[in-house]
């Protein structure tokens, strides 16, 4: 095993232009998914160091807002070539603390980089409109309405564990190429990577104030930070128990969710086994199903579905499985709770009768990859999102009743349809109650440019570059009254 690069550090929170120690005189310890030690510490920032790095924000902020595009396009830049020049460490700060590959996490520090770069070449496109008032009844030629987006102010961007570093700059960089200042609160289990990726922003030499790193357990600080009158619109991705309390605690303040998934594949009979299966495989397993896109379900129709679940079969059993520093795909859960959770939901289907045709087997937070048939919908594994490498499959009789089922759940981030009518995907697709509908192919959230958004409890709000800058921004009026 390599030697890990983060020891036990102890590591800083950022606050207007400062690395400094919580006067709380608290850390946390963050723990590795798969390896005994613990791998960092960060701070517990106290409410009191909140409102000081709020205030820092809204300060500096007046002038970030001032400069120009261009000047703050540089920054972004230099972020971005700072990321890439930290690749390496970063990736293993990721790997170390999310137990991602060191592949995926070297492509989620270049995703990044290159998100970040098309965020600022997008701004660099947006502009404004003009009107005049005579082109509604009654209203004059002499009214010239100049329309701009302004930024919000100060923009609170809390992101989950799965993508420590991409999910985290989807929401800064919009926030700052827009002239917002940014209060950014990680996930626990992911600010050391978020640390590092704020170490590069450092580096970039960003004005002090715009960006501000508070890390702390969202238990203790996250009604605090939601629910603070200094913060002017939110953007969070996480757990849809999560996102509902924060969207019950926020008040009149804009506010963006990506929630939970349970996504499901639609194989229709008509459908190319062969690729349904590839594509399926992949969307539900890599990083062992913890990807709010990951597929979640697959409704199948029952005249071919021995076919499928044949070559699902082999497919799982080929999937590589172990620790993510020798590239396996199926990798150690988070934590002990979500393995307990994945672990509970397989035993449920069992007992309630489905087959287990694979997998089942867990050592620590290791659950091997598991394909369950026969599942019906009195089971939880039909309902419940997993983040974790288990695939339920059920049977159905008519494409009516894949779309019920798929209807059905709390929630509506994306679907899959595997047919090769493509008249058939569309009707389908226009029924089907997601935010996005992939035809032949797994869900997935890029390319990044895409609009990305849930329905129902799966969020609510749209990311996606261009779609995050105009949520972090509004509308400003001036009229011109013109003698
Ligand atoms: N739709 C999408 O785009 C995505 C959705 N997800 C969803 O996220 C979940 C997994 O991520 P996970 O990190 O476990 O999600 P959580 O909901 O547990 O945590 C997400 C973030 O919210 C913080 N938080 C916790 N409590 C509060 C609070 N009261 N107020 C404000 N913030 C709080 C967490 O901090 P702390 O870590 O300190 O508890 C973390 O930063 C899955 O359900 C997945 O589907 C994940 C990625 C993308
Ligand atoms: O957090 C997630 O799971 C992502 O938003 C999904 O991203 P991906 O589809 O690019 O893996």
């Amino acid at each position: 095993m390599t030697p890990s690069i983060v020891a036990t550090r102890e590591y800083k929170f950022f606050m207007d232009g400062e690395w400094r120690e919580s006067r709380s005189g608290e850390t946390i310890d963050i723990h590795s998914p798969y390896l005994p030690e613990v791998i960092g510490k960060v701070q517990a920032v106290s409410r009191v160091e909140v409102d000081e790095a709020i205030e820092a924000a809204h300060l500096a902020q007046i002038k970030w807002a001032d400069k120009s595009l261009q000047e703050r396009s540089a920054y972004l830049y230099k972020w971005a070539d700072e990321l890439v020049h930290m690749q390496d460490e970063i990736a293993e700060t990721i790997m170390k603390e999310v137990g991602k590959t060191l592949a995926d996490a070297k492509k989620e520090v270049v995703r990044t980089a290159d998100f970040i770069r098309y965020t600022v070449g997008e701004a660099q496109h947006i502009n404004g409109e003009s009107m005049r008032g005579d082109n509604f009844p009654g209203g004059s030629k002499s009214k010239l309405a100049i329309v701009e987006r302004v930024p919000l102010g100060v923009v609170l961007a809390i992101s989950p564990f799965n993508y420590p570093v991409n999910l985290s700059a989807a929401k800064i960089a919009p926030a700052l190429i827009a002239g917002n200042a940014v209060i950014f609160k990680p996930a626990t289990q992911g600010a050391l990577s978020g640390t590092k990726m704020i170490q590069a922003l450092h580096k970039a030499g960003l004005p002090n104030g715009i960006i501000n790193l508070i890390t702390g357990r969202g238990s203790d600080i996250g009604d605090y930070l939601v629910e603070h009158p200094g913060i002017n619109m939110i953007s969070f991705t996480g757990g849809t128990k999560t996102g509902k309390n924060l969207a019950k605690k926020s008040a009149m303040v804009p506010l963006v969710m990506e929630l939970g998934g349970k996504d499901p594949a639609i194989v229709r009979e008509d459908a190319d086994l062969y690729e349904a299966a590839n594509h399926i495989i992949s969307g539900a397993f890599s990083y062992s199903g913890q990807r709010c896109t990951a597929i979640k379900r697959v409704l199948v129709h029952e005249n071919v579905a021995d076919e499928l679940v044949k070559q699902l079969r082999v497919e799982v059993e080929n999937l590589t499985v172990g620790s993510p520093e020798d590239g396996n795909t199926v990798v150690p859960l988070i934590d002990t709770k979500s393995a307990d959770f994945v672990e509970g939901l397989i035993k449920d289907a069992a007992r309630q009768g489905a087959e287990v045709l694979t997998g089942n087997k867990r050592e620590g937070n290791l659950i091997y990859p598991t394909l369950i048939d026969y599942v019906n919908t009195e089971m939880r594994i039909a309902w419940e999102e997993p983040f974790g490498p288990v695939l339920p499959i059920i049977r159905c009789t008519s494409d009516e009743e894949a779309v019920n089922i798929a209807n059905k759940s709390e929630y509506g981030l994306q679907t899959s349809i595997f047919t090769r009518d493509i008249n058939k995907a569309f009707a389908l697709a226009s029924k089907i109650e997601t935010g996005s509908v992939q035809i032949n192919g797994r869900s997935e959230r890029g390319p990044d440019h895409f609009p990305f958004l849930g329905v129902k409890g799966s969020g609510m709000g749209v990311q996606g570059i261009r779609k995050s800058i105009d949520s972090m921004t509004r509308e400003k009026v001036i009229v011109l009254n013109l003698s």
